[in-house]
């Protein structure tokens, strides 16, 4: 039986590279410079989608894909339906964080009770995190270098993805909050795991047995 499996270049595909070895999958070609969007394996039966990696929870959502590795950030604004998600692989970590520019009072406005506006690509934990806290934001929705936003006056403070805390520094901008600690994990398609089980349930164990401490 064919197992599709939907991954996204760069460092969701590098970072699962030792949990396909650990399941005795070797892809047949690097998507990073190959133009392919369906890679094959040395398994006859098992196949790597490329995909832009918030689309991964969609494609096996709807099944094209019967597994597949997403972030939690990108699981969260999916909304999960239709997806298992049995293991959490601990790769590609990070932390959603708050940020302003350098020198802007966050405190302050959070006590003054201001209308923050807040820019990001993930809207659905921005305005969740802010409504627990009971701060009035408005959300500017962005698809990428949110960075820029307070840097031009667009928004107040940015809801991004933290990691080394380098592209925060180059841009004089300052983390003020802790929001998720962020890593990926593996998801199935509800569907494909009862009726492809006897397929899936080894690569979920050997992928369990390769999780990084
Ligand atoms: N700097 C980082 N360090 C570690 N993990 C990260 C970092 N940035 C993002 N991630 C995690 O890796 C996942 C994939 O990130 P990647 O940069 O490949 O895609 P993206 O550019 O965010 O997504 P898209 O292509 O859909 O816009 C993210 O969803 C997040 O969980
Ligand atoms: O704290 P740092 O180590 O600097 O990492 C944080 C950066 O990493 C992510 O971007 P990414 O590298 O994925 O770029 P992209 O979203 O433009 O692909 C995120 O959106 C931040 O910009």
């Amino acid at each position: 039986m064919t197992l599709t499996i939907a991954l996204s270049k760069g460092r969701i595909f590098e970072e699962t590279l030792p949990l396909l070895a650990a399941a005795g999958i070797t892809p047949a070609e690097n998507p990073e410079s190959s133009r392919k969007l369906i890679i094959d394996t040395n398994l006859p039966d098992v196949r790597l989608v490329i995909v832009r990696a918030s689309d991964v929870p969609t494609y096996v959502q709807y099944g094209a894909a019967d597994l597949g590795i997403a972030g939690r950030d990108v699981l969260i604004e999916h909304g999960g339906a239709g997806l298992y998600q049995p293991l959490d692989l601990n790769i590609a970590k990070c932390r959603m964080m708050v940020a302003v520019e350098n020198g802007f009072d966050y405190e302050a406005a959070v006590k003054q009770g201001a209308r923050l506006k807040v820019a990001t690509k993930y809207p659905r934990i921005a305005r969740e995190h802010f409504a627990a806290k009971g701060v009035h934001v408005d959300i500017i929705k962005l698809y990428g270098s949110m960075e820029l936003a307070p840097l031009v006056g667009l928004a107040d403070a940015i809801v991004d993805l933290v990691s080394t805390g380098g592209t925060l520094r180059a841009n004089n901008l300052v983390a003020v909050e802790h929001i998720l600690d962020i890593s990926s994990r593996l998801v199935v398609n509800q569907a494909a795991l009862k009726l492809k089980y006897a397929t899936i349930q080894p690569v979920l164990e050997a992928f369990a047995s390769a999780v990084p401490a």
